[in-house]
């Protein structure tokens, strides 16, 4: 997307401020987060790197609505997440994010396209399954089940899955971590497009740094804190990607 796309003026999609996450209590206490502070700015797609262990996937829980701080605050569009009701989480997850993981968690008795369907028969505004399944450039797999399916046509069949009730925000865990190159690229550029052609806030998972190049922003963590923010000088499509 065009970095004017990105509204970097208007209140942020996400407003991060202080935010902790630990683990057990006492000696035994992982502190997962420690004080992150972070905007995430409507359609913009941050790549999130660092070691093991650093925090991102317990970051990305928390912004999905899939657990809740220790403390510190998190809002999506101005609505405070922490401290939210189970019942509040779970509609903000159903109405707001999308969620791809590594593993692409497909039902497999269910054809590609009634997988969509699972998802776009509960959500209050759909896209047709069809439009879901053309985004990812899967319509001629549309009645083939998950396991007549290569890992790659799996995970876009995921993709189409988390997008297909038009969520303000697509989250992302290692989606091309069990995947090669040539088909983790393909991964990447059907994000890349959703973001840039629906709007799509988009914050991506990686061991990957090569997939950074692809980014408005970087955000880099490391024991539980941002140890680094960077602006790529120019985004780049996953075909100028290379590692
Ligand atoms: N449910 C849990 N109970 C206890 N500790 C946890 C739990 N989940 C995560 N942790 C710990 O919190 C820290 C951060 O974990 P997290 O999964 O967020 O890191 P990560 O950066 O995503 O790592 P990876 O790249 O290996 O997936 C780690 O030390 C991890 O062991």
């Amino acid at each position: 997307m065009p970095a004017a796309a990105v509204q970097q003026d208007a209140e942020p999609l996400l407003r991060i401020r202080s935010l902790a996450r630990t683990y057990g209590s006492g000696e035994a206490a992982v502190h997962a987060l420690r004080a992150v502070d972070l905007d995430v700015a409507q359609g913009e797609f941050i790549v999130l790197l660092g070691p093991s262990g650093s925090g991102k996937s317990t970051l990305l829980n928390i912004l999905g609505g899939l657990d809740g701080p220790t403390s510190g605050e998190v809002s999506f569009r101005g609505q405070r997440l922490d401290g939210a009701s189970d019942t509040e989480l779970t509609r903000y997850r159903r109405e707001h994010v999308g969620f791809v993981f590594q593993f692409y968690n497909l039902i497999p008795s269910l054809t590609v396209a009634e997988n969509v369907a699972l998802v776009t028969d509960i959500a209050t505004d759909p896209m047709p399954v069809d439009e879901a399944l053309a985004l990812v450039a899967l319509t001629p797999r549309r009645n083939h089940f998950p396991s007549q399916l290569s890992g790659g046509e799996q995970q876009r069949v995921a993709i189409a899955r988390a997008i297909a009730k038009r969520p303000q925000l697509l989250l992302c865990d290692e989606p091309t971590g069990a995947l090669d190159y040539a088909t983790g690229k393909l991964v990447l550029e059907v994000i890349a497009r959703i973001n840039t052609e629906l709007g799509t806030t988009a914050l991506v998972i990686t061991h990957n740094a090569a997939i950074a190049g692809m980014a408005d922003r970087v955000v880099r963590l490391a024991d539980g804190r941002i140890a680094s923010v960077e602006v790529p000088p120019r985004r780049l499509s996953p075909a100028e990607l290379s590692w």
